[in-house]
């Protein structure tokens, strides 16, 4: 699924590894696609009520191979109608029941209002959060689940405690598109630092350029600063 922009989190992805010196090959997955038999990072975006439907049946196909992955430390970026369907069910406002994968300890009960807006949440391991969120489930986190992030502005998880996101292993799940990634590039390099020692048992960043890299900080700096300046 692919909703608000959630693709430029691929985009990132695939030229922050550009830099590294990696040659990225992009899968596109769709229901009744042949999984990947060798993969490396895992990314997937918010949907709607309907879009989650209709991906359910081949979700649960894909679930035991999904479970072992993330078992396995594969990293992982699931983003909102995706980070609800990882957990036990989304249950709708219409009262649909649409399992989960169980990947994360969390459930999802649809609300009669949507939660939409910029939120700004703030994580011990990648800092201040940026993004926009707009849902109608609200997750709760079970006793083995991790929150991603504590948010200052916003919602988040749900409207009654200040949690965003889960973590499990590598798997990073989050309510924030926007796209997430060019906002929060902590994330982008998170996911990439897994991937590639995964792979090849150890990461080495090579430095950007400082032109590049001051370029690049000022955009996420000026990106960040937008979302965080605009009213809900
Ligand atoms: N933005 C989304 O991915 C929405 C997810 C889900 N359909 C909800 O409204 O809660």
């Amino acid at each position: 699924m692919n909703i608000y922009g959630d693709w430029g989190n691929v985009l990132v992805l695939k030229q922050r590894l550009k830099w590294q010196g990696y040659n990225p090959v992009v899968t596109e997955y769709n229901p009744g696609d042949e999984f990947p038999s060798d993969v490396d990072l895992i990314v997937g975006g918010g949907g709607q009520d309907s879009g989650q439907v209709v991906i359910q049946q081949d979700l649960q196909q894909l679930a035991p191979t999904l479970r072992g992955l993330a078992d396995d430390e594969l990293p992982m970026l699931a983003i909102c109608g995706l980070y609800q369907l990882f957990g036990r069910f989304f249950k709708t406002h219409d009262g649909v029941l649409i399992p989960g994968i169980g990947v994360l300890d969390i459930e999802t009960h649809g609300g009669p209002e949507r939660l939409i807006g910029n939120v700004l949440s703030v994580s011990d391991e990648f800092g201040e959060i940026h993004g926009y969120e707009n849902h109608s489930g609200q997750t709760f986190l079970g006793t083995d689940a991790q929150p991603l992030a504590h948010v200052r502005k916003g919602e988040g998880n749900n409207s009654k405690d200040d949690t965003e996101g889960a973590r499990y292993r590598n798997v990073v799940a989050s309510y924030l598109h926007g796209s997430l990634l060019p906002k929060n590039p902590a994330i982008a390099d998170f996911l990439i630092e897994k991937a590639v020692t995964r792979r090849y048992g150890s990461f080495d960043p090579a430095p950007l350029p400082d032109a590049d890299l001051a370029g690049l900080a000022r955009l996420s700096e000026l990106a960040r600063k937008h979302a965080s300046d605009r009213p809900r």
